[in-house]
């Protein structure tokens, strides 16, 4: 039986971007099962313009000491105590997906393909968030950083466009409310 079955709009509305998580690890079965899932994503050419580095269990101390070094700013400088409080943002999640993508050097394709992994983010999210789990897109300035790709194993030619932070947590964020409809639409020829 499945205990996770949201309908498609409750995922989509109910979703919140989490900030905040409580350090429970998120299982690497869980984190597989659903980056098998997301990729089935629309994306032209059946490009599949998508890799990923994952990073969910005894990976994660070395994930860290790569993201005090680029997400830090003078760490060297900070006081233990002000480094543990620094070192929360990044300790705190159960897991990440850094999502990787082709730059193709046409721009047609290149758009498509951004636009292809952003589906698949979403999917991410949403099959993430109907197992209990939040996430967050992050783009620090960090992920175009030469040696923090390097340290990802990103190749020339390829582009670091999330880190997805990923777990549980406690608390669910207040939904940050959309501009009605009705500012949005244009009736054709209206
Ligand atoms: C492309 C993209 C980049 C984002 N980058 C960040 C980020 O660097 N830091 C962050 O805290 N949130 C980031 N977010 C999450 C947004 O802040 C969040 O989606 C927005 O506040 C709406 O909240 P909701 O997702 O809970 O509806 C990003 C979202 C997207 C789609």
């Amino acid at each position: 039986m499945i205990d996770h079955a949201l309908t498609v709009r409750d995922a989509i509305i109910q979703r919140r971007s989490i900030k905040v998580f409580n350090g429970q690890p998120v299982e690497r079965e869980n984190l597989l099962s659903i980056l098998e899932d997301a990729v089935w994503a629309p994306n032209h050419q059946l490009r599949e313009p998508w890799r990923f580095v994952i990073a969910c269990g005894k990976e994660l101390e070395e994930l860290y000491s790569v993201l005090k070094e680029f997400g830090i700013p003078k760490w060297k400088d900070l006081s233990e105590e002000e480094l543990e409080k620094q070192m929360k943002k990044y300790m705190t999640p159960g897991g990440y997906v850094f999502v990787i993508v082709p730059e193709d050097a046409r721009q047609k394709e290149r758009l498509e393909d951004y636009a292809a992994a952003s589906m698949l983010i979403q999917n991410v999210q949403l099959l993430a968030w109907d197992r209990g789990i939040g996430s967050c897109w992050k783009t620090p300035g960090f992920l175009d950083n030469p040696k923090f790709r390097e340290a990802l194993g990103a190749k020339t030619g390829e582009r670091i466009i999330s880190m997805l932070q990923v777990g549980y947590f406690d608390e669910m964020p207040k939904p940050k409310p959309r501009k009605n409809i009705d500012e949005l639409i244009t009736i054709f020829g209206e």
